[in-house]
């Protein structure tokens, strides 16, 4: 695969397959916007035309993109908001409607979790990690919903969720958080379609965002064999998709969950921690194990 540019100015050249202008005056909402994933996808929406609205936890993180958008002339307004926080969400969605107007697209990527076996969580790091990527999305596609509805309007969500079909080692609560808003989202599909509006799911494999670092320096090393094409996807290649899902080009896709994991759910061997030496590599290591 081409090896994408993850500079700042990277991102302002970064190849783009979608049209010129197809999100021009449209207000994007990127929860996360502030780094990685987020922040790719903040790019190409400004560069795209919209007037986008970031937010996150970290005042810094938020000031960076800022500082990037007054540079390039772009519309951008930034906000703290943990979306745990149902009043802090509420404020979020009052700032951006009071700035440019209500959202057309909410981009749900905000999330994250600690790397931990699964026998070791504690029912507080549990709850952490349910509350960032299960609760946390939905208040935020719950408030932009009833906002729309309020207003007569459609709208459209993309979550951003994790490719888990075939589990998660080392992240069981961010599995079961990630299953939960796909369905949330399968479901809520349904019942908002009579108001115009689209959810659907992308589901990352592994992406080399500065979110990696995360992880234990044993698993990121093999993280390039958790797929057959060996190798981790760019923020770029997340954002573009995210951008295909937000436009009218998908008018007749909703309650989908999109994979972009470069095959690793048909192939690969992830271990977001140390692999257990049971599932090691070499036939002597596993002979010595059972015997
Ligand atoms: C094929 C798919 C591959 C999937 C690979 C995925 C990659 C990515 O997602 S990259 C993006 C990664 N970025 C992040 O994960 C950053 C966001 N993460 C967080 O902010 C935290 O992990 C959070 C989700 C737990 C939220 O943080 P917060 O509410 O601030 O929680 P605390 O830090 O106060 O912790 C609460 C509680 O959680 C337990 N805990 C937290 N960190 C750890 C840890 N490293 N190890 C073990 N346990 C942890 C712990 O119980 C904490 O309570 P206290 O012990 O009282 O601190
Ligand atoms: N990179 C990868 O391989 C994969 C990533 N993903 C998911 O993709 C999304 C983007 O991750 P990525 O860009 O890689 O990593 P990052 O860690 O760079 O991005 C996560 C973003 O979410 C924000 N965030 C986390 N918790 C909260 C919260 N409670 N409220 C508001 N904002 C929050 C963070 O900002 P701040 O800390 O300032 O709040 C940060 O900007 C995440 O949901 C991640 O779990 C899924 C599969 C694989």
């Amino acid at each position: 695969m081409t090896a994408l540019p993850v500079s700042e100015a990277g991102l302002d050249d970064a190849p783009m397959t979608l049209a010129d202008g197809l999100f021009r005056d449209r207000v994007v909402l990127v929860s996360g916007g502030g780094s990685g994933i987020g922040k790719a996808t903040a790019w190409m929406m400004a560069r795209l035309g919209a007037k986008v609205a970031i937010c996150g936890r970290t005042a810094e993180r938020l000031l960076g993109v800022e500082t990037a958008f007054r540079d390039r002339g772009w519309p951008l307004l930034a906000q703290t908001c943990d979306i745990r926080d149902e009043q802090a969400v509420e404020s979020l969605f009052d700032a951006v409607e009071a700035r440019f107007g209500l959202p057309n697209i909410l981009v749900n990527n905000a999330g994250g979790q600690f790397a931990l076996a699964a026998d070791k969580i504690t029912p507080k790091g549990w709850r952490a990690v349910i509350e960032t990527n299960l609760t946390g999305t939905w208040l935020m596609m719950q408030t932009a919903a009833q906002r729309w509805i309020a207003a007569s309007r459609g709208g459209v969500v993309v979550n951003v969720t994790a490719a888990n079909e075939r589990g998660m080692p080392g992240i069981a609560h961010s599995s079961a958080a990630r299953a939960g808003v796909v369905n949330a989202s399968r479901t809520a599909a349904v019942e908002w379609a009579p108001y115009g509006i689209r959810i659907n799911c992308l589901a990352p494999g592994l992406v080399d965002s500065g979110g990696l670092s995360v992880y234990p320096p044993e698993a990121r090393a093999g993280f390039h064999r958790a797929n057959p094409q060996r190798s981790v996807g760019h923020p770029w290649d997340m954002a573009q998709i995210i951008g295909f899902l937000a436009s009218d080009s998908a008018r007749y896709v909703t309650g989908a969950t999109l994979t972009a994991d470069g095959g690793g759910a048909l192939w690969g061997d992830l271990w977001t921690i140390e692999r257990p030496v049971f599932f090691s590599d070499t036939q002597q290591e596993a002979a010595d194990h059972v015997s």
